[in-house]
């Protein structure tokens, strides 16, 4: 098998597992996985990310332009993964709405950035000391995609890392899609166990 069917077989393996905890809804969300220094494959545009299709993915070079080959269109937030490997050696960049995800994003919108401390599953990042943080930043929800993406790339550096569009979705990256989703799960897990604990402190 090829560097490109595999990798194919890798997003697919992850589009599988996040639709199965339902984090598609509406068509939202987007995907990629990057195949080399001047290409990756990205989820197609406005379709339901549910469904396994042999059009699920298009192959694009390092601007986001499609590669001839591939039907359909290239997500309408390419960008925002072509500022993750053109910045960083990530290996895959994962873009999901999730009610939670919005929530903590409305919440923590006016301060920029939410910082989580003193829970087990910070570990999940990698950072094993006690009582340890870890903050997100947040970015206004701009129409314009170019803006997003220039905004959004402000906060890709590192390998790894994650961004919140306020009112939109989050986006993570790692160095691989086992990073990625591993990150992208302990996240939303995060969101998840501030909200329900806001919620039952009446705050
Ligand atoms: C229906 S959600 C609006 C677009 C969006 O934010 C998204 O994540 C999906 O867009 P795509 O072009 O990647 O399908
Ligand atoms: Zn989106």
């Amino acid at each position: 098998m090829n560097t490109l069917q595999l990798k194919w077989n890798d997003l697919a393996d992850v589009k599988r597992e996040l639709a199965l905890r339902d984090w598609f809804p509406g068509t939202s969300g987007n995907l990629s996985i990057k195949v080399d220094d001047e290409s990756f494959l990205v989820t197609a545009s406005g379709k339901d990310k549910r469904k396994e299709t042999a059009e699920d993915f298009l192959l694009v070079d390092a601007r986001g332009s499609a590669i001839d080959g591939f039907a359909g269109k290239p997500s309408a937030e390419t960008l925002l993964h072509v500022e993750v490997y053109g910045k960083t050696n990530a290996g895959c960049s994962l873009h999901v709405h999730t009610v939670d995800n919005n929530v903590i994003s409305e919440l923590y919108g006016e301060e920029g950035e939410v910082t989580f401390t003193g829970q087990e599953i910070i570990k999940a990042f990698g950072i094993w000391e006690e009582n340890a943080s870890v903050t997100v930043p947040i970015i206004p929800n701009y129409a314009n995609i170019p803006q997003l993406a220039a905004e959004f790339g402000k906060y890709v550096s590192a390998d790894a890392g994650a961004v919140l569009i306020r009112n939109h979705g989050i986006t993570v990256w790692g160095r691989d899609a086992f990073e990625a989703k591993k990150f992208l799960e302990a996240y939303e897990f995060l969101f998840s166990w501030h909200i329900k604990l806001l919620m039952l402190k009446g705050r």
